[in-house]
C-alpha cells in the first residue's frame, strides 16, 4: 500500500482544506512526500468549491525540516533530477494557488521547510521560544536557488533577505515576526482557530481580484523559473553531485546524528 505523506480536510461548509503533514519524525520533503503535496494542491485547485488551504502539521514540535536530504545524498543525477522537478512542482503549485494560502507553523521549520511557509498568503507560528524558521541552507555548505531567494524577497525584502539567507539564519518566533517573516505569533491551543478567523477575513476578500492581485505580485517568479525549469534541474544537478557538495551533506547528517546521542 501507497504511504501517505499527507492528510487532507475538506470542509464543505466554509470551502477551506487543512493539509496536515504528517511524515514523522520530521516530515522531510521527499520525493514521494513532494509528489503527493503537488497533487493534493492540484485536485483542491481544480474543486470549485476549495477557496483556502491552511497548512499545518500533524507531527509534534516539527512543521517540516526541509528537503529530504537522504534524497540529495549519494544518489544518481537521474534521481537528483527527478528529485528536483519534484521541489520546483511543490513550489509552483503553492507559490502559484489561486486559493487562500495561510501556514499555521506549528513547530520548527527550517530551509524547505520555511520555503513552503513562505510560499503562503499568511503565516501564524506558535511562539514557542524552542521553534525556529529561516531558509539556513548555507549552514548545510548548499545554496538556496534564486526562487527560495525571490520567494523570501517578496516576504521580508531585499536586505533582510541577504542577510538571512548568507548567515543561513534561523529565526525563533519573535524574531521572525520582527523580521517579517511570519505575519502573526499565537499560543499553541489557539493556533488553529485564529488561522480559521484570519482566513475568514481574506474570504470576506472577492476571488477575482484577489486572485488578480496574488498573481501580479508573483507571476514573474514563477515565469523566470518556467522559463528555465529544466535549467534549473541540470543547474541542481551539477551542484549537488559535486564531491565536495556530497562531503558537506554527509558532515551536516553525522552533525543531525551527534547532536542526538
Ligand atoms: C543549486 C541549488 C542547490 C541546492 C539547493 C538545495 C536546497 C535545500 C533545501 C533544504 O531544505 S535542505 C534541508 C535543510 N534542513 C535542515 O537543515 C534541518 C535539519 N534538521 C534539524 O535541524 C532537526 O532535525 C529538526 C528539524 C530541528 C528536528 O530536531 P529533532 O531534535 O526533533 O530531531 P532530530 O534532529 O533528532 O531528527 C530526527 C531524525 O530525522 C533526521 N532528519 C532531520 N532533518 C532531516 C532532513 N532534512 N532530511 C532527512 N533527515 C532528516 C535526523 O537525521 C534524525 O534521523 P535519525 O533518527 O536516523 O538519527
Amino acid at each position: 500500500q501507497r504511504r501517505m505523506f499527507t492528510n487532507v480536510e475538506m470542509d464543505n461548509s466554509t470551502g477551506v482544506a487543512v493539509i496536515k503533514m504528517n511524515s514523522p519524525p520530521v516530515n522531510s520533503l521527499s520525493l514521494e512526500f513532494l509528489t503527493e503535496f503537488a497533487i493534493n494542491m492540484e485536485k483542491l485547485e481544480m474543486d470549485r468549491g476549495c477557496r483556502g488551504v491552511i497548512l499545518t502539521s500533524s507531527v509534534p514540535r516539527i512543521f517540516s525540516a526541509g528537503l529530504d536530504i537522504t534524497e540529495m545524498y549519494g544518489k544518481t543525477p537521474e534521481h537528483c533530477g527527478a528529485f528536483w522537478r519534484a521541489v520546483q512542482e511543490m513550489w509552483l503549485k503553492l507559490y502559484g494557488s489561486s486559493m487562500i494560502t495561510i501556514a499555521a507553523i506549528n513547530g520548527s521549520s527550517p530551509a524547505g521547510g520555511c520555503l513552503m511557509a513562505i510560499s503562503c498568503d499568511y503565516r501564524i507560528m506558535t511562539d514557542y521560544p524552542k521553534y525556529s524558521i529561516g531558509l539556513n541552507e548555507t549552514k548545510l555548505g548548499i545554496v538556496a536557488p534564486f526562487w527560495f531567494k525571490d520567494t523570501m524577497i517578496n516576504c521580508i525584502g531585499n536586505r533582510a533577505t541577504e542577510h538571512s539567507l548568507q548567515l543561513g539564519l534561523q529565526y525563533n518566533p519573535p524574531e521572525a515576526l520582527k523580521v517579517g517573516l511570519v505575519d502573526q505569533l499565537e499560543t499553541e491551543d489557539k493556533l488553529m482557530t485564529t488561522a480559521s478567523s484570519v482566513m475568514s477575513q481574506w474570504l470576506a476578500i472577492p476571488d477575482h481580484a484577489r486572485q488578480i492581485t496574488k498573481s501580479m505580485m508573483r507571476k514573474p517568479i514563477i515565469d523566470q523559473l518556467l522559463r528555465q525549469r529544466e535549467a534549473d534541474v541540470q543547474n541542481f544537478v551539477k551542484f549537488i553531485t559535486k564531491d565536495s557538495i556530497q562531503k558537506s551533506l554527509q558532515m551536516y547528517m553525522e552533525m543531525l546524528k551527534q547532536k542526538k546521542g
